[in-house]
């Protein structure tokens, strides 16, 4: 950060970020400068999703903490004001359609001067962070597009996770799997393009609604999504992909009834390339079209098998 203290330079600093990490570290940065003697928690749900919760991005000075929830229900008391400020805080949240998306609390009572330009560079801030996100969204389904895949998966791989790892013991790892939905080809065919769209739509909800906040779900390509899941063994990940294709499966989708989805998984380690992982969860997903389709398989029981698929077979993405 640099050692400005001048509101505009804030700003600049914050708008030529195109990277989200380098920009919530840039924010940090700013409110350390702006605001050093301060004690101060700020959160913020990272995929502006409002099924995520808040997460704590970066704290200073703070000896005992509100809890979360006290620090949302009193969030709530300025739903139409931008900055609540009592006699001992300060309370800026970040709104996006009626959701607390953010949340910056001071547990002081700031200057209306440093008020005002902390209020203005929060929301600089937000607005570039979605901005950046939208960029990263397909427009029909609303998930991660595929542009974001090849960054998530070298993230996931090289160990820089974007959220902090749960508290537990046995710690999960990642997944990569890849959903295709069976006979795609005779929905358009029978009900038009436009049901087929809906039918991408509505799978990607499903699919969001049964996945982690903290897991990716991307659509890959026109009916392929893939996602990228922890799990703490590969049974955990194979009965959690079942039970997702089983709610999909049991969903009547309007005019076209029943769709299935078939599966393949691979786990994914910090060694691969991202185009070998892919290659072999693709495999797997072969495996399963080939072998009836609505079903899941991973690649580690492959062996062999795999060996026999050659690779004109395999439509690589
Ligand atoms: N409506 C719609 N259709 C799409 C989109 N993207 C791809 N498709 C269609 O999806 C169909 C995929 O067909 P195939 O690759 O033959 O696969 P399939 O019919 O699902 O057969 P299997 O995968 O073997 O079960 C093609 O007809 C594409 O035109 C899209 O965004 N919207």
């Amino acid at each position: 950060m640099t050692t400005s203290t001048c509101g505009h330079e804030y700003t600049i600093s914050l708008l030529e970020l195109k990277e989200e990490r380098a920009l919530y570290q840039q924010f940090c940065d700013i409110l350390q400068s702006l605001l050093p003697e301060q004690p101060l928690s700020f959160f913020i749900r990272p995929s502006l999703s409002n099924k995520e919760a808040l997460k704590l991005i970066y704290q200073q000075h703070v000896s005992e903490p509100l809890a979360l929830h006290e620090m949302l229900e009193k969030a709530q008391l300025c739903m139409s004001k931008p900055v609540l400020i009592s006699k001992s805080y300060t309370c800026m949240p970040l709104r996006l359609d009626d959701q607390v998306i953010g949340l910056l609390w001071i547990y002081a009572v700031l200057t209306p001067a440093n008020c005002n330009l902390t209020a203005h560079l929060m929301n600089v801030f937000f607005h570039q962070l979605h901005t950046l996100a939208l960029a990263r969204i397909d427009p029909l389904s609303q998930l991660l597009n595929r542009q974001t895949f090849d960054e998530k998966v070298l993230e996931i791989a090289s160990g820089q996770g974007f959220l902090q790892p749960r508290d537990e013991p046995d710690p999960r790892r990642w997944y990569l799997a890849l959903f295709d939905i069976d006979h795609f080809k005779r929905v358009n065919d029978s009900f038009g393009h436009v049901i087929g769209d809906e039918v991408i739509l509505l799978t990607a909800q499903h699919l969001k609604e049964n996945f982690r906040a903290e897991d990716y779900v991307f659509r890959y390509g026109g009916e392929e999504f893939a996602i990228l899941f922890q799990a703490h063994n590969d049974s955990e990940a194979q009965s959690l992909l079942d039970r997702v294709r089983g709610v999909i499966r049991s969903v009547t989708f309007p005019q076209v009834g029943q769709v299935t989805l078939s599966v393949g998984f691979t786990d994914v380690t910090d060694v691969m390339q991202v185009s070998e992982l892919v290659n072999q969860a693709d495999m797997a997903l072969y495996h399963a079209k080939q072998h009836g389709r609505d079903r899941v398989v991973f690649y580690g029981t492959l062996e062999g098998v795999s060996l026999q698929v050659t690779t004109s077979d395999i439509e690589l993405f």
